[in-house]
């Protein structure tokens, strides 16, 4: 019963919200037909925010756990956008993002701040799944987050782990007022790659609800979580979504990447890079995490 309200919730939501279609999830049958009406109504679709332009690669959080500590986006990403040679990204490329973590840490208020700038000091339990559309344009090319927002509920993870497969950004949330939550991130971790290429995953390690924790505590936390990070080779930040502080870049960060990855990506593919010129997310000397992620030893 409780699939079938999932879905059906999915789905409600789905038609209320013209601006989006969910790509992958327990029936593809059913979000396939639904593809064919998001690409014929993204003709239609109204101009890019004005808020969602990102002209520049928003710089990371801390630069001892980073994807990557570039100050701009790679040259090849930016040649192929000045000459419009992007291929499927800006026209069909959607970069799927799911948002994991214990209950009541904040995942949902997260991304309520960040797509609806609203806040909700209520805990109202994420029933299975819920999903926003973000429309953003990089370097000129219109690109798009799926943020899938999933269930911390113990209850409802069995449902909300079946929309984990296809993710390009993996996010682990915990409360940083509550050390048992960083604790769990690892299993969150697991159960995300259960479903997904760890090679391919962007992974981000975020901290919420900076406002409710002093500065000493919070220096404490951070420690443990910025090693953590490192060890699971994830992106740290720390955010407030009562204050907004740190939200809007944490996303535009993610956008960015996860486009910087599709383009490189997308070039490899179209064969436009010369005999051993290595095009790799990872080539640049900045990269703290040099190396492919290797699927962690404590995943199955
Ligand atoms: N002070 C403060 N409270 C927050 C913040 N983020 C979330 N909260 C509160 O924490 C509670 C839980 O937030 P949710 O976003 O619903 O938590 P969740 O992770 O989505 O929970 P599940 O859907 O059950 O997995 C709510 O009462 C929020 O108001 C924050 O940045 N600061
Ligand atoms: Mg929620």
């Amino acid at each position: 019963m409780l699939w079938l309200a999932a879905v059906r919730e999915v789905w409600a939501r789905a038609q209320r919200n013209s601006r989006l279609i969910p790509s992958r999830g327990p029936s593809d049958d059913l979000y396939l037909g639904l593809m064919s009406v998001r690409v014929s109504s993204m003709s239609v679709l109204p101009p890019v925010r004005r808020d969602r332009i990102i002209a520049q690669l928003p710089q990371c959080y801390n630069e001892k756990a980073a994807l990557h500590t570039t100050d701009e986006f790679h040259h090849k990403v930016k040649t192929a956008c000045q000459e419009q040679r992007t291929g499927t990204v800006g026209r069909f490329k959607i970069a799927k993002v799911i948002v994991v973590g214990d209950l009541a840490v904040g995942k949902t208020c997260l991304i309520n701040r960040f797509c609806k700038d609203a806040f909700d000091k209520n805990y109202k339990a994420t029933i299975g799944v819920d999903f926003e559309m973000e429309r953003f344009e990089v370097l000129g090319v219109p690109f798009s987050l799926q943020l899938w927002d999933t269930a911390g509920q113990e209850r409802f993870k069995c449902i909300a782990s079946t929309y984990y497969r296809g993710a390009q950004t993996v996010v682990i949330v915990f409360d940083v007022n509550d050390v048992a939550s960083l604790g769990h991130a690892r299993q969150w971790l697991e159960d995300a790659m259960k479903e997904n290429d760890p090679t391919r995953v962007q992974l981000f390690l975020v901290g919420t609800k900076k406002d409710l924790s002093s500065p000493a505590q919070y220096c404490q936390i951070e420690q443990d979580a910025i090693e953590l990070a490192k060890e699971i080779q994830a992106e740290y930040w720390a955010v407030s979504s009562l204050t907004g502080e740190n939200v809007r870049d944490f996303f535009f960060r993610i956008a960015s990447l996860a486009f910087e990855a599709n383009v490189l990506a997308e070039l490899e593919k179209t064969g436009s890079r010369h005999i051993g010129d290595v095009v790799k997310i990872n080539s640049n000397s900045t990269n703290l995490y040099a190396t492919s992620r290797k699927k962690p030893s404590n995943c199955c």
